[in-house]
């Protein structure tokens, strides 16, 4: 058994001369809760259609489970579950009969056992009491619960979940987190897009990082965090002389403003800064150690910023 649950090599996809997906390797372990994440229009969407096959990829190849796609999408998609864009429900069948349809199409479940494994799924997603109601009545979030619950209709060993949170209210978004992170817990590997920073911190073990088509970077959060140097910030009226005194005792990324300096302490101490400026006579008003800050290392790689509300 590979150790990944998703492995690609040059993933390439090109519309015409753009280049939407440009060689990206990905790396999801088996088990991880992996952020695939990026702004809009930055390729995740087109890559997670090559990954399931939807539409094929200009160049490069990937394996799902270990199969190599698409050849073994026979064998393993069957054990993948997927949120994509355009579920395609039929707008006048219940939440229910969609369902229902979904399911009769998987061949590797027993039609006898149907309706309980549509309502722990209906259930499952908080669609329990809606689940009559025809698809075309339901909300943009209810929607996308729909498509989660046709995803989890059987126990899955990986789910693939194009931005899972769209389009729901903060309810619903709680809700669908909860979800990812208790179907982690039960054993399914999870990939899922989003342009949302904050989700990736609340429930990502692993993130990948999307911008203009190129995986940027690729890592575990925990050493995402540790590449974000913590930063000293000196509020002074004599900026300039604190920001020599930084740069002296080997801080990095010394900058002075209006009332400030800052530095990118390293490896020093921060009580060692203290201690010198002290010592330097110059006065401090204010001195703070900022906390390594993720978006700020996702900014340095992308160059923009991410949304972080949500
Ligand atoms: N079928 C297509 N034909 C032409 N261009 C496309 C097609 N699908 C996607 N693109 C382009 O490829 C780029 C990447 O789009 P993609 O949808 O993968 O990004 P994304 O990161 O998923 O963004 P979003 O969150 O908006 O879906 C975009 O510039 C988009 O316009």
């Amino acid at each position: 058994m590979t150790a990944f649950a998703v492995e690609s090599s040059g993933l390439t996809k090109r519309f015409g001369r753009q280049v939407a997906v440009d060689a990206v390797d990905l790396a999801v372990p088996r088990g991880a809760v992996y952020g695939f994440l990026g702004p809009n229009g930055s390729g995740k969407t087109t890559t997670i259609r090559m990954l399931l096959g939807l539409i094929r990829p200009t160049a490069g190849g990937h394996a799902l489970l270990g199969e190599r796609m698409p050849g073994g999408a026979a064998a393993v998609l069957p054990r993948v579950g997927a949120l994509v864009e355009g579920p395609g429900f039929h707008p006048y069948l219940s939440g229910m009969d969609n369902l229902r349809r979904v399911d009769a199409a998987d061949r590797t479940v027993k039609a006898a056992t149907a309706d309980a494994r549509i309502r722990a799924a209906l259930d499952r997603v908080g669609l329990g009491a809606a689940a009559g109601k025809r698809y075309r009545a339901y909300s943009l979030g209810m929607r996308q619960r729909l498509a989660l619950a046709a995803a989890m209709l059987t126990p899955r060993e990986l789910l693939i979940l194009d931005e899972p949170t769209n389009g729901l209210d903060p309810q619903g978004t709680r809700e669908v987190r909860a979800l990812v992170t208790a179907l982690a817990s039960e054993g399914s590997t999870i990939l899922l897009s989003t342009h949302l920073l904050s989700e990736v911190e609340q429930i990502c073990s692993h993130v990948g990082v999307m911008h203009r088509g190129q995986l940027v970077a690729q890592s575990t959060l925990e050493d995402m965090r540790a590449d974000s140097a913590p930063r000293v910030r000196v509020e002074t009226d004599r900026a300039d002389d604190a920001a020599r005194v930084l740069r002296e005792l080997g801080l990095d990324d010394v900058a002075a403003d209006i009332g400030e300096a800052t530095g990118a302490l390293g490896q020093i101490a921060p009580e060692k800064v203290v201690a010198a400026l002290v010592h330097d006579g110059v006065p401090v008003r204010g001195f703070a150690v900022v906390a390594p800050d993720l978006e700020d290392v996702f900014v340095s790689l992308t160059g923009e910023g991410f949304d972080v509300s949500g």
